[in-house]
């Protein structure tokens, strides 16, 4: 075939494509595209895996034709959305890249790609789940960042990694202070298992600080990516009312779920400590979903390793907490069994 016949047929193969594509993300993101009118939005119909490292080889090449405000490429999904932060911009990659059809090392093999302007500021459909806030509305949930700093954080991973570590069904944990118990997500008050390591000391002092708390239990959870933490609420009996979390190492969101159907995620950057009072601490349900990415203002956080240092006030006494219908005080007043 010749080399002129050849790149016919191959502009044929790409342009069916396209229109496969187009109904695609008709059919998924409800949209109908505006094809023709220069935008900064665009759909990206990249035909490949959507793994991290066809995100990364997209995004390296998109960032040639000026700076974007968003990029969202989900993994088993073969067309993603960009954002451009000048029309100028989009224009040139819309140009460039329909007329020239660059040949980028996606997996499984490399392969050109095309765009379609979109008018829509887009969040796709399809990963709207993921999609995390920096300031989520629940009532007593208070997030302060760089609560630690960078060479604090390298230390207690060094001092963590140390250790053993127990493995759960979807993540490793350490306790420190007094043993938990899971199943009754309590702990046994009368067998402290060991005292605080002296490298815990800063963080202790801190937090005695800033809330007038010494804490006494010590709860570590290490997630790879895709590790999760089932919904739950931490008992009120075992513990006080402050729980105080501080993250390590990688981003990722927390899920809080309410009876009444409200469901917001918290993205948590690293070096932040999130504390839960109030209804965040005896009301809502906490979880981390099982997932390798978040979605934060338009772009995509791929998770990497992150640990969490859960801080908890053994309680002396019955909870009195305002939300009995939530609270588990029955269960532990004296002489129950
Ligand atoms: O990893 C986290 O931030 C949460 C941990 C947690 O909820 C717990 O240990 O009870
Ligand atoms: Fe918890």
């Amino acid at each position: 075939m010749s080399e002129d016949k050849r790149m016919k047929v191959y502009l044929k193969g790409l342009k069916k494509k396209k229109i496969k594509g187009i109904e695609l993300i008709k059919r998924d993101e409800k949209i109908e595209l505006w094809e023709e009118r220069p935008n900064c939005g665009l759909f990206i119909l990249h035909y490949s895996e959507g793994s991290e490292d066809d995100y990364h080889v997209l995004r390296s090449h998109l960032l040639q034709y000026g700076p974007l405000s968003s990029l969202i490429i989900l993994s088993g999904i073969n067309y993603g959305y960009a954002c451009y932060e000048s029309l100028e911009s989009a224009a040139i990659a819309y140009e460039t890249i329909n007329n020239s059809y660059p040949i980028l090392p996606f997996s499984p093999k490399p392969h050109p790609f095309t765009v379609l302007y979109t008018p829509i500021q887009h969040n796709l459909q399809l990963g709207k789940d993921s999609i995390c806030y920096e300031n989520v509305p629940v009532p007593g949930l208070i997030i302060e960042k760089d609560f630690i700093s960078a060479e604090y954080e390298q230390l207690l991973v060094e001092e963590l990694d140390k250790l053993p570590w127990n493995p759960l069904a979807n993540r490793r944990v350490q306790h420190f202070g007094f043993d938990f118990i899971y199943g009754a997500n309590s702990i046994n008050p009368e067998t402290p298992s060991s005292g605080f390591p002296a490298w815990i000391n800063p963080l202790l002092t801190d937090l005695q600080l800033k809330f007038g708390i010494s804490y006494d239990q010590l709860t570590v959870n290490d997630y790879q990516p895709g590790d999760s933490i089932p919904p739950h609420i931490d008992s009120h009996s075992p513990f006080e009312e402050i729980l105080a979390c501080i993250s390590i190492l990688g981003p990722i969101s927390m899920c809080f779920r309410n009876t009444d159907g409200r469901e917001f995620n918290q993205f948590i950057p690293p070096r932040s400590m999130l504390a839960m009072t109030d209804e965040a601490r005896y009301v809502w349900k906490h979880s981390i979903q099982q997932r390798r990415h978040d979605i934060v203002n338009g772009n995509l956080v791929h998770r990497k390793r992150r640990i969490s240092l859960t801080f908890r006030k053994i309680r002396i006494g019955p909870c009195r907490c305002k939300y009995p219908e939530f609270c588990d005080r029955d269960r532990y007043e004296e002489g129950s069994n």
